[in-house]
């Protein structure tokens, strides 16, 4: 019964993307950082349905001659692939849209990760899987649920970074951050709650 099905939702805010105007963190070596807190307004009933409904799947990496589990659980959906929720679409299509002539393509696949509580994280490492082992590129990054560190470390040394992701953040990461940079999610031992956090990126970069 259709009513039952929307009921559980019918309270709760409907999400709305607030209009785009991140702030530029510049970082070294032609890396940056844009950060606009509170992008997605309305995020519970996002949080909730993609938490109840994306298939998720234990992640299992290969890190040197062996394969880990990664804690964390995962989706990845490819270009072309429906997505989990509409918002997601209209996050990605208003992104490629503001960063239409800095990245010169558009958003098209989405990551999905769930980090159940303080003791689900991701180790440090870059997206370099494609293209972005050599060409700059940028990852958006919409944060809900929990609040956690994105921490972030030059490969070459010297100091790292932390900014702190909120319900509805918006975090891009851009220029060589791939290439120069390394990013980590802490483990984050006062952490209880869930968080889930949706990438996006180019064609051909993971
Ligand atoms: O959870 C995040 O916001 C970052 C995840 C990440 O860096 C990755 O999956 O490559
Ligand atoms: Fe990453």
């Amino acid at each position: 019964m259709a009513a039952l099905q929307t009921s559980l939702f019918d309270d709760a805010p409907a999400p709305t993307l607030t209009p785009l105007a991140p702030t530029r963190h510049p970082l070294t070596r032609g890396a940056w950082v844009d950060l606009q807190p509170g992008w997605l307004s309305g995020g519970d009933e996002v949080f909730d349905r993609l938490q109840r409904d994306v298939p998720w799947q234990a992640e299992r990496r290969q890190m040197y001659d062996r394969v880990v589990d990664v804690p964390r659980l995962t989706r990845f959906y490819a270009e072309h692939e429906p997505l989990p929720h509409p918002v997601i679409t209209s996050a990605r299509d208003a992104l490629s849209a503001h960063y239409a002539d800095e990245l010169g393509e558009p958003f098209a696949t989405a990551g999905l990760c769930l980090y159940r509580d303080g003791r689900d994280s991701v180790a440090w490492h870059g997206d370099r899987i494609g293209r972005s082992r050599e060409q700059d590129t940028m990852i958006a990054i919409i944060s809900l649920g929990a609040e956690r560190v994105l921490a972030l470390r030059p490969r070459d040394g010297g100091s790292a970074r932390r900014f702190t992701l909120g319900h509805g953040d918006l975090v891009v990461m851009g220029g060589s951050c791939q290439r120069t940079w390394d990013h980590a999610v802490p483990k984050a031992s006062g952490v209880s709650g869930p968080r889930i956090s949706v990438q996006l990126r180019v064609r051909g970069v993971r």
